[in-house]
């Protein structure tokens, strides 16, 4: 449905964002996580059309046709920089939204009078959008970018500034957009929401593509191992020592309530090294553990260095 290639996009001396490739399927879930700066809301502003690139096309397949930029009424965008005409009542702020996407001004008030009701703001569709909350604002917002039932939405950091409850909410509408048929691109920075909502993740970092796939492919290819845990009557420092000196296992720590952790590799199928431990320790409770998404974040996002002017200027 959206095919990114070779995107670039600088200011000034700063590479914002240095040829970024890929593509999203209709019906899918993806995700562009990186650090502060990354350069995730410039990539998003230029899909929506509000910036070009310097070089590098984005192409869009709708319905049989490719576009460079997708019609208004096909596309949903909740900007990073929230703005919403504050002395404005909630219901005549999305109207003129709706209106602007293409819909009729009662197709506009019914979409957006649905919308507040799910969205739990029903009963202050006349107050104004600077008496709630940042959080209900938040929620103002996002029916903007979605009452039209667009085909395709981009979402820049929808979980921010919402409460755990709220994040759950809004996770679950934007489930909701998917099994609606809706594709869905998002930014964000809570590694477990992702973990949970998406279908396929892009990392980027000072511009670049840092990591690429799925979910479970990044798990896979990208995580440090999977990990044996161990609970043991022996004293967490004996248990250490044993194992370094008596199973080959280098790759062992314990955490502070004891458990003793195996990191997993090749040499030392989980099978083997379970029998091993049996014999040297006593063992109380035992079970493995995949590394979680935010490991993998933190590996390889804290591993990339940061370009010098000299070198990207190169
Ligand atoms: N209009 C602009 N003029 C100059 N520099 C810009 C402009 N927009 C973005 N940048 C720079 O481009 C880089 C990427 O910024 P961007 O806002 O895209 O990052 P981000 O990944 O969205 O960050 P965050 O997670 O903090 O929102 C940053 O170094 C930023 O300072």
């Amino acid at each position: 449905m959206l095919t990114v290639a070779q995107v670039h996009r600088r200011f000034a001396r700063v590479h914002a964002v240095n040829n970024i490739s890929f593509h999203v399927s209709a019906g899918e879930i993806f995700s562009l996580l990186g650090p502060n700066g990354a350069g995730k809301s410039t990539l998003l502003r230029m899909l929506v059309g509000i910036t070009r690139p310097d070089s590098g096309h984005i192409a869009w397949q709708l319905d049989g046709a490719t576009h460079t930029r997708l019609p208004s009424h096909a596309i949903g965008y909740l900007p990073e920089d929230r703005g919403l005409y504050q002395d404005q009542p909630l219901i005549a702020v999305l109207e003129y939204f709706g209106t602007l996407r293409g819909l009729t001004p009662a197709e506009a008030r019914a979409s957006a009078t649905t919308w507040l009701e799910r969205l739990e703001l029903g009963a202050r569709l006349r107050d104004k959008v600077g008496s709630l909350s940042k959080g209900n604002q938040q929620k103002v917002q996002f029916a903007a970018a979605v009452l039209h039932r667009p085909r395709f939405v981009i979402l820049d950091e929808p979980f921010s500034g919402l409460d755990p409850l709220n994040q759950e909410v809004f996770l679950g509408f934007v489930r909701a957009l998917r099994d609606d048929g809706t594709t869905v691109l998002f930014s964000a920075h809570q590694m477990a929401l992702v973990e949970r909502l998406a279908d396929r993740l892009f990392v980027m970092q000072h511009g670049r593509e840092v990591l690429h796939g799925t979910i479970p492919t990044v798990r896979e290819r990208w995580g440090s191992g999977r990990r044996l845990l161990l609970q043991v009557t022996q004293s967490p420092d004996e248990a250490l020592t044993i194992l370094r000196t008596h199973a080959a296992a280098s790759d062992v720590e314990r955490r502070d309530d004891g458990t003793i952790v195996i990191t997993l590799d090749a040499a030392h199928p989980v099978g083997d090294l379970l029998a091993r431990c049996a014999q040297l320790l006593s063992i109380i409770d035992v079970r493995t553990e995949q590394p979680s998404l935010h490991d993998v974040y933190i590996n390889t996002v804290g591993a990339v260095t940061a370009p010098t002017a000299a070198s990207e200027d190169a």
